[in-house]
């Protein structure tokens, strides 16, 4: 007869006995289901996360960011920052990964986020502090089983307080209880509303830098075309992007990590993170052009699972040129950025805003 107070007691060559001691045991949870969160509710997150120069080197090699300004002092200073910075790209995606443990860590997916603003470079060794507000809960009308929530997310040099970056992200999230439905499916989301149609001629512009950008826009408007194109690289998913990464940025969400919770999933299995996703497709977008800084981001949305053996690619339109905004270095282009998979399925898109160097 097993002695249950002899604490080296436990008999786990009994699947039997093993199996009923963890059905009857309580599971300590970790994350909130919808019902958590009420509009106006703020929430400070702990995870004590700090940039580094090792993160930002690892998310920059393994997402094809190359841009030299984030890798060598002397181009930093070249241009125009006052110390290297960590890439944009990981400062968003440590600041997001902080937030999951509260937020997202249950599960659901990331839908999208608005208005992403930079605020000022960071440097590696800066301890963060993040603080989110609910700003919108609603119960989804498809999917009986999730709700949608809105945050506002800000993050902060916990040392100086100054905001480094901020942004409202838009997530499924899984309910405790499934609401009522009548089962319609609902209306379809703003995101889904079909776009313009482009005409037949697409412009590529002649190089990298913002006259090029420019220029292509001028043609394109005197010759009813459009400035879109391609870009030639691709990434597939392994294991170091779809787990890997996130985990880097104390990212707990079960959809990267956790294989057995995630089969019983509306994707099915992990999924990539989304901002990996989209920092591989927007990596091929620059490796097309000057970047002189990283602005904001607008309209992202996620439409589709990444999983692993995926391969991403990337589309870019041009918007948008304005010579006036910026230094005297650098013009403004806004873009429309779609990464896609290997089937040519669209799995991101967002509008991006950011200085490009001028030719002289
Ligand atoms: C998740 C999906 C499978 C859902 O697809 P589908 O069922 O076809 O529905 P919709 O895409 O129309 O969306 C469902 C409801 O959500 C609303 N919605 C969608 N996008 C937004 C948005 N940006 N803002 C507000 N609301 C939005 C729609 O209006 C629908 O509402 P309702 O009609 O009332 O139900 C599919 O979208 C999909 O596969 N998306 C990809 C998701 C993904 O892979 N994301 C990245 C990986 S997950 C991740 O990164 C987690 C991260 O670590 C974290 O913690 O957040």
């Amino acid at each position: 007869m097993t002695d249950w107070t002899d604490p080296d007691a436990l008999d786990l060559s009994d699947a039997e006995t093993f199996d009923s001691l963890l059905d009857r045991a309580e599971t300590r949870e970790k994350g909130h289901f919808f019902e958590f969160f009420a509009e106006g509710d703020e929430l400070d997150h702990d995870p004590g996360l700090s940039l580094s120069q090792h993160g930002s080197e690892q998310w920059m090699g393994q997402t094809l960011n190359h841009d030299p300004a984030y890798w060598r002092a002397d181009t930093a200073r070249e241009r125009g920052f006052e110390e290297r910075p960590v890439h944009p790209d990981y400062l968003l995606a440590c600041v997001m990964g902080i937030t999951v443990e509260d937020l997202s860590e249950k599960g659901g997916y990331f839908l999208g986020r608005d208005d992403v603003r930079f605020h000022r470079p960071a440097t590696a060794g800066t301890p963060l502090s993040v603080t989110s507000t609910v700003v919108d809960t609603r119960t989804s009308s498809s999917r009986p089983k999730y709700g949608i929530v809105t945050w506002e997310t800000e993050g902060r040099d916990r040392e100086t307080g100054e905001t480094l970056v901020s942004y409202q992200r838009t997530n499924m999230i899984p309910r405790r209880e499934p609401a009522a439905t009548d089962g319609s499916g609902g209306a379809v989301g703003e995101q889904d509303a079909g776009g313009p149609t482009l005409p037949d001629t697409l412009l590529t512009p002649d190089g990298k830098h913002f006259e090029d950008f420019q220029t292509a826009l001028e043609r394109a408007d005197e010759e009813n075309a459009a400035v879109a194109y391609r870009h030639e690289r691709g990434r597939t998913m392994d294991d170091q992007l779809v787990a890997g990464l996130p985990l880097a940025t104390l990212n707990t969400a079960r959809q990267h990590h956790n294989r057995d919770e995630m089969d019983d999933s509306p994707s099915g299995d992990i999924v990539a993170y989304g901002d990996v996703t989209r920092s591989v497709a927007l990596a091929h977008a620059r490796s097309d052009e000057a970047t002189y800084r990283e602005r904001r981001f607008a309209n992202e949305r996620f439409h589709d699972f990444v999983t692993l053996g995926d391969t991403i690619y990337g589309f870019t339109r041009v918007l948008d040129c304005d010579s006036n905004a910026g230094p005297e270095r650098a013009g403004a282009v806004t873009f429309e950025h779609v990464a896609f998979n290997q089937d040519q399925t669209p799995v991101y898109s967002g509008r991006r805003t950011a200085l490009i160097q001028r030719n002289t």
